[in-house]
């Protein structure tokens, strides 16, 4: 059997006296999307942090246990930081794309990776932007300004960035949570797209989001990992009773 892509192995997360992860274990699997649902303050958004090691600048914070990418524990002392980034790209709610065009936005990491060759730069274009379901609306623009794009396209184009660097793991937190629905809908089928390719962790925005695009769904609570299971059991068939609660509106 093929192991998980990431390991989260008995992780507990405290920002000073507030502890916001309990006890954390969850084995994510490689090629498909992964949600963390549940109400805000669960932990969610902390979790998928520790996963490209985000919060490694956050102060009075401890952490235990460990996580493993591709049994590799990315904490441990010799980590590359910059490279482990690479290799888990992150995508954030409110899209940001750089200053200046919208090739410029794509180039930008590639070149900082030390990539120059104008036929490889134009074939990461293309394919990130393809990946991403932005080719056909931008390709003939390539070199119009960034910020004149939809809220949407401009968060498909930050997609298309961290595609570009070829990750292995993409976070997305919320990544459509300013959208509107036809956005939206383009920026799930993107993610349907890309799962062949990598392993995809979302914060959906709302639950028929995660409904909508869950292949294994965790339900997080006040820092606790519920249940997790394929996403097609979790909305029907909950084991727990306060992810059925959440799942019916009794809270949020
Ligand atoms: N930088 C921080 N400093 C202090 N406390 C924090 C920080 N970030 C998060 N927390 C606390 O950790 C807990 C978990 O927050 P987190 O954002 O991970 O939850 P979440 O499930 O993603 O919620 P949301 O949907 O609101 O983003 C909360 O109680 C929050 O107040």
């Amino acid at each position: 059997m093929v192991g998980p892509k990431i390991r989260i192995d008995q992780v507990s997360y405290s920002y000073g006296n507030e502890q916001a992860l309990r006890d954390i274990s969850l084995d994510i699997p490689a090629n498909r999307i992964t949600v963390f649902f549940g109400p805000a303050g669960g932990g969610k958004t902390t979790l998928l942090r520790l996963v490209n090691r985000l919060n490694d600048l956050v102060e009075d914070t401890r952490m235990s246990g460990r996580i493993l990418i591709d049994g590799d524990d990315i904490y441990s002392p010799g980590v590359n930081v910059p490279n482990l980034r690479r290799r888990v790209g992150m995508v954030f709610a409110l899209p940001l794309p750089l200053p200046g065009t919208i090739r410029e936005n794509i180039v930008y990491g590639p070149k900082l990776a030390g990539i120059h060759d104008r036929g490889r730069l134009e074939e990461i274009i293309e394919r990130s932007l393809i990946q991403a379901a932005l080719w056909d609306e931008v390709n003939t623009r390539l070199d119009s300004p960034a910020g004149a794009l939809s809220g949407g396209q401009q968060q498909r184009l930050c997609i298309a960035r961290s595609l570009a660097l070829e990750p292995e793991v993409l976070l997305l937190d919320e990544p459509t949570s300013g959208l509107d629905p036809i956005s939206t809908r383009k920026v799930e089928e993107s993610l349907f797209e890309l799962r062949d390719l990598y392993t995809i962790v979302i914060v959906p925005h709302s639950i028929q989001q995660a409904a909508r695009v869950a292949d294994y769904a965790a339900f997080f609570l006040m820092g606790e990992l519920i249940e997790f299971q394929p996403g097609s059991e979790i909305f029907t068939t909950t084991r727990d009773k306060r992810t059925e609660d959440y799942l019916t509106g009794r809270f949020g």
